[in-house]
């Protein structure tokens, strides 16, 4: 491991000691599977407990607030971050991973069964197409631009549901550009695994009127 991973790894042994065995299952089946289809970029393999597992780790942490119990709703898991890793850390917190391609969802669920997960909810579905539901915690990785995001997801959500958005570097000019008829409370976290990038954490109260939020440049 380089010194990178190594730091990673400690730090998540540190915390999270009895989900290690979990994540290390993970680990290797990912890169097992990464082998037949292209879940993760290969160079961020070389660094995957940096770059994947305490990158999804970190949304335990990071945030001022207290992530509450309950139910998780990870959008668009692909490889399953930070979905799965949340619920390798906490087996008893139930957790639904979301995603439109079967090839994905079907790795999903081996996955969680190799970890021998009983929390995880694998749906394949497109986001849009879900049905309604509140959840206690929202995330997505990569998934969609913030204004994007809260149009297809904001119905699943109460004022008191906490979002948890790893953002990468433009996480503070999504925030900045989002439309004025958003009604939130979101702020900018920095990430604990690369300092250039952001993570967007916060409620949103709901919309402030019928229009569309994809009309960019009306800042708050
Ligand atoms: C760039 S990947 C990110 C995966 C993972 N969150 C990560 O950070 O490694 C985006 C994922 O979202 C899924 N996706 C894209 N559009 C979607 C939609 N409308 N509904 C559900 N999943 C979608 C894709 O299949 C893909 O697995």
């Amino acid at each position: 491991m380089t010194p990178g991973e190594t730091a990673a790894h400690d730090w998540l042994t540190s915390r999270h000691h009895e989900a290690m065995a979990r994540l290390e299952l993970l680990v290797n089946a990912l890169v097992d599977e990464n082998a037949r289809q292209n879940l993760v970029s290969r160079p961020s393999l070389e660094a995957v407990w940096q770059r994947h597992i305490l990158d999804s780790a970190q949304l335990l942490h990071v945030s001022r607030e207290t992530v509450p119990s309950g139910s998780w709703l990870d959008l668009g898991s692909g490889a399953g971050f930070p979905g799965l890793v949340i619920a390798a850390l906490q087996p008893e917190r139930p957790v639904a991973l979301v995603d439109s391609r079967r090839l994905r969802t079907e790795w999903l669920v081996r996955a969680a069964a190799h970890m021998g997960l009983a929390n995880v909810e694998v749906i394949l579905s497109r986001v849009e197409d879900l049905p309604d539901r509140r959840w206690s915690v929202i995330s997505a990785r990569a998934f969609a631009p913030l204004d994007r995001l809260l149009d297809v997801a904001a119905r699943f959500s109460t004022p008191e549901t906490l979002w948890l958005l790893p953002k990468g570097a433009r996480a503070q000019h999504e925030l900045n550009e989002l439309g004025a008829d958003w009604n939130r409370v979101f702020h900018v976290e920095q990430s604990l695994t690369d300092p250039s990038a952001g993570i967007i954490v916060g409620h949103l109260i709901g919309r402030t009127d019928k229009t569309p939020s994809r009309k960019r440049g009306s800042r708050r």
